[in-house]
């Protein structure tokens, strides 16, 4: 297993098990981690952040946070109590994320777009509390990601935070998912051309906060085209940009493709917890750099286009 100390502060291809290629690099918070509220991080902290993001996501478009100061205890949490049922998820196969014909996705989710909302309250009391708890600090440092980019792309700081105040909102499409993939019975789904956890994609918001356990399986496409492990790494999130990241910067930072295969761990059930992050509905996106190379796209409009998709059987 990798350690986050092993960091290097860039993405680098790097042999893992076997053949396998893995990322094995990431941003250390530091003072931009919650750990260190109300303390506010010195403008080197945001520099040095803002660097590392913008490397990153120009580069692998994916990136581990260490010291992000979210509390394993409140992750635990939301783990624990979504994995108790799955009364309420999306059943599998409901949603198409692969475009590949006949592949089944075995994948169940809840989908969390305000504490305030709908809840199994009656059936799963603890539910509420637990997600309400990470949704915010996950809410506080998804802006402290945005300001830490907006500085390394010479925008005025608020920029991105001031594009999605209403990140908890009914009119914006943030949302906090839990997924579920169920184990597969030993012989089910041999022909891995049929069945897989989550097809090759990418995410169609801003950002994306991803917490998984450690069962693997999780795999990103680098520029050259060649899939790599983003493999787990205890006390760590992976943060990616999706496509609307990718029209605002006119393709300087890249909406990566991923995917879940089913590893050789199929036997049991994986679980992880996606925080999407989206601009508010009426924010027109449009590339910031005025080379007219998207054409401007409201931003709720993106999201019913990308989410008709996924639905459309
Ligand atoms: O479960 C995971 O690790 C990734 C899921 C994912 O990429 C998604 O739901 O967009
Ligand atoms: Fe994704």
């Amino acid at each position: 297993m990798l350690s986050p100390l092993s960091f290097g502060g860039l993405y680098r291809p790097a042999r893992g098990r076997a053949d396998e290629a893995v990322i094995q690099s990431g941003i250390d918070l530091g003072g931009l981690g919650l750990a260190s509220l109300p303390a506010q991080p010195s403008e080197e902290e945001w520099q040095r952040v803002g660097k590392e993001i913008r490397s990153a996501f120009k580069d692998i478009g994916f990136v581990y946070l260490s010291n992000h100061g979210i509390p394993q205890g409140v992750i635990d949490e939301v783990f624990d109590v979504a994995g108790e049922t799955s009364k309420g998820y999306t059943a599998p196969n409901q949603e198409r994320l692969t475009e590949a014909k006949g592949v089944q996705e075995l994948r169940e989710s809840f989908d969390i777009h305000t504490p305030d909302g709908a809840f199994p309250d009656q059936e799963l009391a603890t539910l509420r509390p637990a997600a309400r708890t990470l949704f915010e600090k996950c809410s506080v440092l998804t802006f402290r990601i945005l300001t830490a980019m907006a500085i390394a792309l010479g925008l005025e700081r608020s920029y991105f935070v001031k594009r999605h105040e209403g990140l908890a909102g009914t009119k914006n499409s943030s949302c906090m998912r839990l997924l579920y993939y169920p184990a597969l019975p030993d012989g089910e789904g041999a022909d891995e051309g049929e069945v897989t956890r989550c097809g090759a994609h990418t995410d169609y918001g801003t950002v994306t906060l991803l917490f998984q356990d450690a069962a693997g399986g999780l795999e990103v496409k680098e520029r050259g085209g060649a899939w790599v492990s983003a493999l787990p790494i205890p006390g760590t999130i992976l943060v990616n940009a999706g496509d609307i990241l990718q029209f605002w910067t006119g393709d300087v930072f890249r909406a990566t493709e991923h995917r879940v295969l089913l590893t050789e761990s199929r036997s049991k059930a994986r679980q992880s917890v996606v925080f999407f992050v989206h601009p508010d509905g009426d924010v027109v996106i449009e590339p910031l750099d005025g080379s007219g190379r998207y054409m401007p796209v409201e931003a709720k409009q993106h999201a019913i286009k990308r989410f008709s998709e996924t639905y459309n059987l």
